[in-house]
This record gives C-alpha cells, structure tokens and sequence, in this order.
C-alpha cells in the first residue's frame, strides 16, 4: 500500500465490546501515524443499537442487512451510534495517545444524504460531496473518528450501514479502504478464508447463499469503491493481531475484493 494516500479503516460494533481490540486497534493507528499514514476511522454499532432497543422495548427487524428504522428509533439508534459507539472509541484513541475528533456523517457537508428506500423508513444513502473538513482535520494529524449517523438538507437524521458510509468516505477521499470485522475475511461454504474475490466470484456466492446478512452489505460495498478507485478493499479481522501487524507493514490483509 503507498503511504500517500489516506487510510479509510472501517471497523464493526463487535470491536467496541472487546477492550483489548479496541487497545490494539488504537495501538496499530498510531504505528501508522508514525510512518506518515493518515487515517480516517469509521465506525459501526451494530450490536449496541441492538442492546439499547432492546432496553427500551423495541424491535430489531433487518432486511438485507440493513436495519430496518422507524422513525421513533432514530434517537436511540444516532444515541447509540453517534453517542456511545463513538465517544468509547475516542477514549481508546486517547489512552493510546492518539489525538482524535469524533464526528458524524452530518457534519461540515462532507456528504449529501437521502432516504434510500421508504421500506426501510430513516435509512439513508449518501454520496459525497465535499472533502475540505477531514483534509483540514488530517493534516493537524488528527484521527478523525466517525459515526454513520447522517442528515438530510432539511435536518431529519438518517442511519447508514457503516460499510456503506465507509465506502463513501473513501471515494471523497480517494483513499485506500479496510473493512475490520469480527471474522478474518470473507470466508467459503467451509468456512476457509478466501483470499481474493472478483465480482463474478462474489455474484455467484451472494446466489449460493454463502455470503450473506452484513458480510452481503460489505462486500458489496468494498466492490463498488474498488472499482471506482482502480484497486483492490480489503476486508480483514480486528480480532487478527497478525492481520492488524500485516496493515501496519502495507501488506495485503484477509480477503481482496478486487476492481
Ligand atoms: N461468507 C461469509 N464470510 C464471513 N462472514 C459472513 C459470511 N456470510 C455472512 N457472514 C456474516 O457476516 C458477519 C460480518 O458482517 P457484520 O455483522 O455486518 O460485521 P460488522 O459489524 O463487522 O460490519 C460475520 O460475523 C458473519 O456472521
Ligand atoms: C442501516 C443500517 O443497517 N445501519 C446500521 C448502522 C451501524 C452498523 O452498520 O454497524 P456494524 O458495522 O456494527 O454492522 C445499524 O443500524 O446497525
């Protein structure tokens, strides 16, 4: 990997229940910064939106992946995602001595948001739009830590897949992008790592079954900014310290999901 372009590392909500993932994550994003790597983090929060519905007497219903947000979940969801998720991860920036700014989707129009399917109420889909914030944010050598919680023009909130809002970043940034999850890759029917995925490969393991749920959501969108940027995504563990030691050295992580 060059070292001048910046590094869009996405991490899932799993991460945020496991201190010591969160202390080697922080651990390896310092490394990188010492090497001159500039790296956005974007985070999910899947599991602690779970947990706080479920606290407050409300349903989880997910179609394709996606959550499906009624509109009186939003608080919870942007409390949970925005809020908790991210001020845990800044905690762990700073115990790690890394000096972050935690943020959101909405913030300084970085991206534009709509309601992606009314199906599925408050979710949103975003592009990107304009990238002078986390330039700025960048070359104080700040880690910028974000949320997937967005907004509309005319202020409503609206969640978004992390991946999904991971993959957006790095199209603004035309940067490189990292997938962590709680599994090493994306894995066969057997449950083996598989090392490198086209896109005919994938459309025909979505058809198999094999791939699916939030795996679905991600390859997909590891694909789209692959080919839009020329080169390949990875999709690889937190969990994996060997996997977190590879990414600090520039070395091919867990699956390729190439353009
Ligand atoms: N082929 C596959 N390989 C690996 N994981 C898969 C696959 N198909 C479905 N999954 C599921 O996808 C999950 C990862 O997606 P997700 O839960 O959205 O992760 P994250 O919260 O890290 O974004 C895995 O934990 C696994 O349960
Ligand atoms: C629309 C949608 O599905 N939003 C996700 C956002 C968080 C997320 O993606 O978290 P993980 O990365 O931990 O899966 C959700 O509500 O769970």
């Amino acid at each position: 990997m060059s070292v001048n372009k910046v590094l869009v590392l996405k991490v899932g909500g799993a991460l945020l229940q496991c201190e010591m993932g969160m202390t080697r994550l922080m651990g390896t994003i310092a490394k990188l910064f010492e090497s001159g790597q500039q790296v956005v983090l974007v985070h999910g929060g899947g599991c602690l939106v779970d947990e706080q519905l479920k606290a407050n007497g409300m349903e989880t219903v997910k179609l394709d992946g996606l959550r499906v947000t009624p509109a009186e979940q939003m608080p919870i969801i942007a409390g949970a995602l925005a809020g908790t998720s991210n001020k845990l991860l800044q905690g762990a920036a700073a115990k790690a001595g890394v000096v972050s700014m935690g943020m959101s989707l909405c913030d300084a129009n970085m991206v534009s948001a709509v309601v992606k399917d009314e199906r599925l109420g408050m979710v949103g889909e975003v592009s990107p739009k304009d990238a002078a914030a986390l330039e700025f944010i960048l070359a104080q050598g700040w880690l910028p830590i974000i949320s997937s919680i967005a907004m509309t023009d005319e202020g409503e909130l609206l969640n978004v897949n992390a991946d999904q809002a991971a993959s957006v970043l790095a199209k603004l940034l035309g940067g490189k992008l990292v997938l962590l999850s709680d599994v090493s890759g994306v894995l066969d029917g057997k449950g083996s790592l598989i090392d490198s995925l086209s896109r005919a490969q994938i459309d025909e393991l979505v058809k198999l079954g094999v791939i699916e749920k939030g795996m679905k959501v991600k390859v997909e969108a590891a694909l789209e900014v692959a080919e839009w940027l020329g080169q390949p995504v990875q999709v690889a563990s937190w969990r994996d310290s060997g996997q977190m030691a590879a990414l600090i050295k520039g070395e091919a992580v867990g699956t390729q999901i190439q353009p």
